[in-house]
């Protein structure tokens, strides 16, 4: 018997050092890691939450920014229930990029994924270069969710992960997910059950 109701895949994408590394260990182990290296290639970390007296098994996939493990990276998209397209509000660059990103997606993700826009380190207010505004107009173009962050203050960092698991219940719910019986994991299935859910504000 299966110690979860839920399994789902997520995989988190942007340009690099946005802080995807720093989101992820936010989460999974509730700290911000003293001079976080760059990824190299993918990594990998498990993190069960209960919502409505469910048990939710998130995979969580931590990807490499630089341009050099894209074709690595790209393998990962394929079976991920949801994306989380990240940029650091301090950095244009990173928001400039995100096109880029969203062809990635069409081109190797599954047409039914979830993908969050997130907006990280807004800790560094006195720095930003990419308004509210205008990252909330951009996903509403191309209809992400938008959401920021900080992983240092642990900002909105659960309530990122919690509504996307939120989300892909209900998703999974209408049947519009694919079956994750055949998990990346060995030995590892999805049943599906009733609950209630949260949205994204
Ligand atoms: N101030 C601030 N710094 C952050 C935040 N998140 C990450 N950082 C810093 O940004 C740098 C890059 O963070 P990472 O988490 O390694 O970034 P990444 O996107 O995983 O980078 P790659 O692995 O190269 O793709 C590190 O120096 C972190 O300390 C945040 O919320 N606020």
């Amino acid at each position: 018997m299966e110690d979860y109701d839920f399994l789902f895949k997520i995989v988190l994408i942007g340009n690099a050092g946005v802080g995807k590394t720093c989101l992820v260990r936010r989460f999974t182990q509730g700290l911000f890691p003293p001079g976080q290296g760059a990824t190299i290639g993918v990594d990998f970390m498990i993190k069960t939450v209960e919502i409505n007296g469910e048990k939710v098994k998130l995979q969580i996939w931590d990807t490499a920014g630089q341009e050099r493990f894209r074709s690595i990276t790209q393998s990962y998209y394929r079976s991920a229930n949801a994306l989380i397209l990240t940029y650091d509000i301090t950095c244009e660059e990173s928001f400039r990029c995100l096109p880029e990103w969203l062809r990635e997606i069409e081109q190797y993700a599954s047409n039914k994924v979830i993908t969050v826009l997130v907006g990280n380190k807004i800790d560094l207010a006195d720095k930003r270069e990419v308004s509210q505004q205008r990252a909330a107009e951009f996903s509403e173009a191309q209809d992400m969710y938008y959401l920021e962050t900080s992983a240092k203050e642990s900002d909105n960092v659960e309530k990122l992960f919690l509504d996307l698991a939120c989300r892909l219940i209900s998703e999974a719910r209408q049947n519009t997910l694919e079956n994750n019986v055949s998990s990346p994991l060995p030995g590892e299935g999805k049943s599906i059950s009733y609950l209630t859910c949260c949205n994204f504000n």
